[in-house]
């Protein structure tokens, strides 16, 4: 049984979203999800919509087996419970794959880490531009 482990904020969903977590799932068995805290997003915008929220979006889509939040403090901390075999970091996140490798092996992880490359195939995959059109359709 391989678990795969994906990971992101997922504030107003997309389908660069699911076909993140569509190839996410592809790599394994079962598909863990840790959705990011409000307080942990520190490198852009906060969400719009409120962790409890998105968590439970996620929570709804059928290639999830199950979704958390992260914890607030530690991002390793979660991992302890998930023990994820392979880790697939989406197209944009700000992770390097050996330093992360490197930080999970030192805590006791093998997990594989690897990178899900951009779907192109749909006009809006970005939340921050979602957010940037409604701004624009109300200014
Ligand atoms: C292995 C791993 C574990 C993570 N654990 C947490 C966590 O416990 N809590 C949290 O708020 N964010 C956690 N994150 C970070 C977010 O889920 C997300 O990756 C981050 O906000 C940047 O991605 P995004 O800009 O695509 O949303 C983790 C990321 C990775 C790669
Ligand atoms: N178009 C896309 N193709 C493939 N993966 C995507 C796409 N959009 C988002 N993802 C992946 O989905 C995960 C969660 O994405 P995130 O919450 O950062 O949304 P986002 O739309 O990229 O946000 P923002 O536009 O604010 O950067 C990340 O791992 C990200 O790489």
């Amino acid at each position: 049984m391989i678990r795969v482990l994906a990971t992101g904020t997922f504030d107003l969903l997309h389908p660069g979203h699911l076909t993140y977590l569509k190839e996410c799932k592809a790599l394994g068995d079962e598909l863990y999800v840790i959705v990011a805290r409000d307080s942990m997003i520190r490198h852009k915008p906060k969400p719009v919509i409120p962790e409890d929220q998105r968590l439970e979006m996620i929570n709804a889509l059928k290639m999830v087996d199950k979704a958390i939040l992260g914890s607030d403090e530690d991002i390793f901390l979660p991992l302890i419970e998930i023990k994820p075999d392979v880790i697939a970091l989406g197209y944009d996140q700000h992770f390097n794959e050996k330093e992360l490798k490197c930080e999970l092996q030192k805590r006791g992880s093998c997990a594989t880490v690897v990178r899900i490359g951009k779907s192109e195939q749909c006009a809006l995959c970005s939340s921050a531009k979602i957010v940037k059109k409604i701004i624009e359709r109300c200014s």
